[in-house]
């Protein structure tokens, strides 16, 4: 039988004993009381010792209670101050009457006749006299201690022990004669070099004891795709740009041609700040292309542009307002930016949709080209993400023409919508001097995780669910 060496301790100290307190084998093994107990349960499940778990009472005197084992209980003390009998109105002046005439009658120490207490001819001491004298000489061997915990005199705390004893087993294989030599997990040099571990007993290495599993930092799953998508679009020649969470209303709507009393403003939920945003310089030509179609062929939406408005505060519905501010600063071609943002909309929150994602959104400027380059560029992207289906629907933004909503095939869910992509308007670049056209998009980041690591719901992306970050391969890319 294979014994760790702890066992095998435990064993030949019990063999010395017979039986034995946890804690006075814990001092003998130079350990603690919690070990030795589970050495006892390991050991006992091959029935080489038996554990017992014995609960007992532990009794301590509480203030009043050692006052009254020095001065006896009120009872004892009232009813010494009795010579034979006393009307009860004079026996209630005594200081401890309250307390103490009702155990006098409960010993029968005295009878109550007529208003007199008369004292019985013996006074043999109450079993909680006996009970308090031995609990205050320290003595614990008692079965119960009478009145005196409900009396408040005593507590009550259950001692745990364990009682660990060898069993007929146990005894036979100690007299077999077991080594009790520790194990030797590891070597040192000096053992090799000296030759002196083959005197060592080697602790044998179990292949079918299945390791601990260990979990050590990773990068959330998340995190590593948004990374991956990075690395792809920087591969690709891209450079990336950011910008802030609050954007202006003029960046957000106004700039990108978003008439200010349309539905399509509503589009898009979008959470408003009260903050007054500064506008850009050369605002007004964003008021004249909205107002009359500035200095294009369009006829603008017509109407008062109102700036007050463009002034306001919004979280970034899209990261769009980053790609047109982008623009204005990088007017001259040739450009192919992305940014990987984070954007805010008023959503009801369900498995597909929260308030809350990542947006990969691009831009390419260049002499020439066009909505085919688009969706070259979208079907490559999605290709390298590793879906290989995709497929192209006509849309409507306020900013493109023409425009589309790109598709994945996702085995079990179908065609899958990941976000929006056209070509820039003209009443979208010429306020900003920009006269190549610009291709665009915002793909929904986030759905595209979730699709890769096979999530049924958004919010798992979010949350730090430990045991699906735990069990999720993760992996860093060189
Ligand atoms: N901004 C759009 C996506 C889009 C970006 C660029 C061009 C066209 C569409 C959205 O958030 O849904």
């Amino acid at each position: 039988m294979e014994l760790t060496a702890n066992e095998k301790r435990l064993l030949a100290e019990l063999g010395k004993h017979g039986s034995a307190d946890a804690s006075i084998l814990a001092d003998e093994l130079s350990t603690d009381a919690a070990a030795v107990v589970q050495w006892a349960h390991l050991a006992a499940g091959r029935g080489l010792v038996q554990v017992n778990r014995e609960v007992k009472e532990e009794y301590q005197l509480t203030e009043e209670g050692e006052a009254y084992a020095r001065d006896g209980l009120p009872e004892r003390q009232v009813v010494e101050s009795i010579d034979g009998e006393i009307p009860m109105g004079e026996l209630s002046r005594h200081p401890l009457a309250k307390v103490a005439i009702g155990w006098m009658r409960k010993n029968n120490w005295i009878v109550i006749d007529h208003g007199i207490a008369r004292k019985a001819a013996a006074i043999p001491e109450s079993p909680d006299e006996i009970a308090l004298e031995k609990i205050a000489a320290g003595s614990m061997d008692l079965d119960d201690c009478g009145e005196l915990k409900s009396r408040g005199l005593v507590t009550v705390h259950e001692q745990v022990r364990w009682i660990i004893e060898i069993t007929p087993a146990g005894r036979n294989l100690l007299n077999a004669g077991i080594d009790l030599r520790s194990e030797a997990g590891t070597l040192t040099r000096e053992q090799i070099l000296s030759g002196s571990w083959r005197n060592e007993v080697l602790r044998r290495y179990s292949l079918a004891t299945p390791p601990r599993r260990i979990y050590p930092g990773k990068p959330h799953p998340y995190r590593l795709i948004l990374d991956e998508v990075r690395t792809l679009l920087l591969e690709m020649g891209f450079s990336e740009f950011s910008g802030n969470i609050v954007q202006s209303v003029f960046w957000n709507f106004d700039a990108l041609f978003q008439p200010q009393d349309h539905p399509a403003r509503e589009m898009q939920d979008t959470f408003y700040l009260e903050h007054t945003s500064e506008l850009p310089d050369g605002w007004e030509k964003v008021r004249d292309m909205h107002e009359h179609g500035g200095e294009t062929s369009s006829t603008g939406w017509g109407g008062a542009w109102d700036k007050t408005k463009a002034e306001g505060s919004v979280l970034r519905t899209h990261s769009t307002a980053l790609s047109i501010q982008y623009l204005a600063t990088h007017p001259e071609p040739p450009l192919k930016a992305f940014s990987l943002s984070r954007v805010y909309r008023r959503e009801s929150i369900d498995p597909t949709h929260l308030a809350e994602f990542e947006q990969l959104e691009g831009i390419v400027m260049d002499e020439g080209v066009t909505f085919s380059h688009l969706l070259g560029f979208l079907k490559e992207f999605y290709h390298r993400m590793g879906f290989s289906d995709v497929r192209f629907r006509p849309a409507y933004f306020p900013y493109t023409e023409p425009s589309v909503e790109p598709e994945v095939w996702v085995d079990g869910l179908g065609w899958v919508e990941l976000g929006g992509a056209g070509v820039f308007r003209e009443e979208v670049t010429s306020p900003f001097g920009i006269s190549y056209p610009v291709l665009a998009w915002g793909l929904g980041i986030s759905r595209v995780a979730m699709l890769r690591l096979g999530l049924k719901d958004l919010r798992q992306l979010y949350k730090s669910d430990i045991d699906w970050i735990r069990n999720t391969p993760s992996y860093r890319r060189i």
